[in-house]
């Protein structure tokens, strides 16, 4: 069988506070009936992503698309349908949205997003409402006072809400006392913080995820650790970003977009093949190395999530 291809672009609409997100109720008598889903549906052969998106929240909320960001897409494999959901951010729109369809439509907290029963196809866009653009990753830093004052001031002035501890130079003990205390100010500005090491870190200090180095990921062959912590890799190519798939990994970086000062031996990727590195991982991608907060939108438009970086955000 020739299975169809349907590409459908839907939206997550966030709120002014970005506190919350809009979802609707696909009706009883539809595919997927029943099911939450973010408001959207099939293009029309003449029209890209924005344009049909424009239409249907047009026809389904009665709201006009003021300003949109690419969010993430998704190819996913139905019984019936190969379905790329090209699922955009709406950032600020005109009207009051309702369910023109009769759909039910709510205003959604995002971390009570998960309890929502979605189609199988929706996990990763989830992932993606909920995660920030940045992700900055800790530079290697060996006074601890330093440490706390260039982290302080960008979760303050630079507004970082997702942060990885990198700390390679340090044993146990001396990372797990920087751990606890990055992760009192993570929480104080309400910033989650990833490990950078051994899945058990985590029954040692409660943050909220892992990040596995490429190499640990590759020697894994399921989970780590609970769906209710972040899990994200690093990757460098197709084998690594396909095992992190299959690992289930939440999101990862995918490494070096340029060239760096830290490893100039390496090939960069280049944006061309990042583009088509991301367009098949089927999770959230921050580009990285070599990044600055001036390549987010250029990394959101060829399809990341946008950029990790240690320089631009330790200073
Ligand atoms: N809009 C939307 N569709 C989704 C999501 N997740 C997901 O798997 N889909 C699938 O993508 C397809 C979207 O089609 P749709 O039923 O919304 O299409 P539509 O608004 O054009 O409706 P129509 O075909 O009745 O005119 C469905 O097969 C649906 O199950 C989602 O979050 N939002
Ligand atoms: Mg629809």
């Amino acid at each position: 069988m020739v299975k169809r291809r349907v590409h459908v672009a839907a939206a997550a609409i966030v709120s002014a506070d970005q506190k919350k997100v809009l979802i609707a109720r696909r009706p009883s008598n539809v595919d997927q009936g029943g099911l939450w889903e973010f408001p959207g549906g099939k293009l029309a052969p003449y029209e890209t992503g924005l344009e049909g998106l424009k239409r249907e929240l047009h026809e389904e909320l009665g709201v006009e698309i003021i300003r949109a960001q690419p969010l993430i897409r998704i190819h996913h494999e139905y019984p019936d349908k190969h379905i790329l959901l090209d699922v955009w951010q709406v950032h600020e729109f005109a009207g009051e949205p309702f369910g023109r369809e009769g759909q039910a439509v709510r205003w959604v907290p995002m971390e009570e997003l998960v309890k929502y029963p979605f189609p199988a196809a929706n996990l990763p866009i989830l992932r993606a409402v909920m995660l920030p653009t940045e992700y900055l990753i800790t530079s290697e830093e060996a006074d601890e006072a330093r440490f706390d004052a260039f982290l302080e001031r960008a979760l303050k002035e630079d507004n970082i809400r997702l942060v990885q501890l990198r700390a390679k130079a340090l044993d146990e003990a001396a990372y797990i006392e920087r751990a606890e205390r990055a992760l009192r100010m993570c929480r104080e500005h309400g910033a989650s913080l990833l490990l950078n090491g051994e899945p058990g870190l985590l029954e040692k200090v409660d943050a909220d995820g892992i990040h596995l180095t490429s190499e640990r990921l590759m020697q894994l062959d399921r989970r780590p650790i609970s769906e209710q912590k972040w899990l994200s890799a690093s990757t460098h190519d197709q084998i690594q970003l396909s095992k992190a798939a299959v690992l289930g990994c939440d999101f990862v970086t995918l490494s070096p977009l340029r060239t760096t000062p830290s490893h100039p031996e390496v090939a960069p990727i280049g944006w061309h093949d990042f583009q088509q590195l991301v367009e098949r991982a089927g999770m959230p991608v921050f580009a990285l190395g070599g990044m600055t907060r001036f390549d987010a939108n250029h990394a959101r438009a060829v399809g990341a999530q946008g950029i990790a970086s240690i320089r631009d955000f330790w200073k």
